[in-house]
């Protein structure tokens, strides 16, 4: 099967001037599979974010990527120029932070920000969008998606508001979904709700995901494949079950330590569905 992703000895260099600069990321190799979640662990610092950021082509000023990224089996993600990119990013690589807030905005409603998407960059006419839009909140698991539609985002939770920012990012049906910490800023009882919809939907939908996140707990509760980063490398990488039941590296396993409920935190298989899909809070 073609990789959705293909990542190779992807380096990641900082800096504004060529006697400071830093390599964050150290030449990595990943692929990213359709309906699976790739997780992406290890401590702040390691570069989990750089690495997304690289595919997304979205380097902090003076930063560079080398090695190869291939997107689709055919498109080559490194060097490509800004304008060839901006077509790549939200329409075939769909992306999704940490804090829903910061890729919403506040005074758009919900339904606008959907169909604008769709209609720059699938054409679709302003009905066809709307209609698209509605389906894509019922499918996020959005109570009441047509009068969601009319609404601003801070009219919703924290939690509705992540399943909103995911509906934008599914809007032009991509290949991949970049999630970086899509639950760290939610509320404990609200995260597992969205774990188990990215969980259904790479299903669901044929979707490779990347997960990045320092949570072992959440790795634990969705991720296929998990891959452990420290100091830009991968130090081990392997099925969910391999890494959580057998971690063969020391620093994998010092992870694991320092979080002893992660290895009996395997909650569900992927597919099997278990799980609440909307949490009480989420629900007013
Ligand atoms: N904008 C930036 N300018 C310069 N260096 C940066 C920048 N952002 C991150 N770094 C550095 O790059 C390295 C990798 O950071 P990265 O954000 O990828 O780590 P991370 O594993 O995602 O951790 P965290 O979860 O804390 O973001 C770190 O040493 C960090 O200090």
């Amino acid at each position: 099967m073609t990789a959705a992703l293909s990542i190779r000895d992807l380096r990641v260099e900082l800096g504004q001037s060529r006697n400071h600069r830093t390599e964050v990321v150290k030449g990595i190799s990943l692929d990213l599979v359709p309906g699976r979640i790739q997780g992406l662990a290890g401590e702040s610092g390691s570069g989990k974010s750089m690495t997304a950021m690289a595919i997304l082509g979205l380097l902090p000023a003076g930063g560079t990527a080398s090695g190869s990224i291939v997107l689709g089996g055919d498109t080559e993600l490194v060097g490509m120029a800004g304008s060839a990119y901006r077509r790549v990013r939200g329409k075939r690589i769909g992306m999704v932070f940490q804090d829903p807030s910061a890729s919403l905005h506040p005074q758009i409603t919900v339904g606008s920000q959907l169909a604008d998407g769709m209609r720059a960059h699938l054409g679709l006419s302003r009905s066809a969008a709307r209609a698209k839009a509605a389906e894509l909140l019922a499918l996020v698991r959005v109570p009441n998606p047509e009068e969601a539609l009319q609404k601003y985002p801070h009219q919703f939770s924290g939690g509705q508001r992540q399943r909103i920012a995911i509906a934008i990012a599914l809007a032009c049906e991509p290949e991949v979904l970049l999630a970086d910490e899509p639950t760290t800023a939610l509320d404990v009882t609200v995260q597992a709700g969205i774990l188990h919809l990215l969980r259904d939907l790479a299903t669901e939908r044929d979707l490779a995901v990347l997960l990045v996140t320092h949570d072992l707990g959440v790795m634990s509760a969705v991720a296929d494949e998990v891959a452990v980063m420290r100091g830009g490398l991968i130090v081990e990488a392997g099925s969910r079950r391999q890494i959580f039941q057998d971690p063969q590296h020391a620093y994998t396993r010092e992870l694991l330590d320092a979080m002893p409920d992660a290895q009996d935190s395997l909650v569900d298989e992927p597919g099997s569905g278990a799980g609440s899909d909307v949490d009480p809070e989420e629900t007013r």
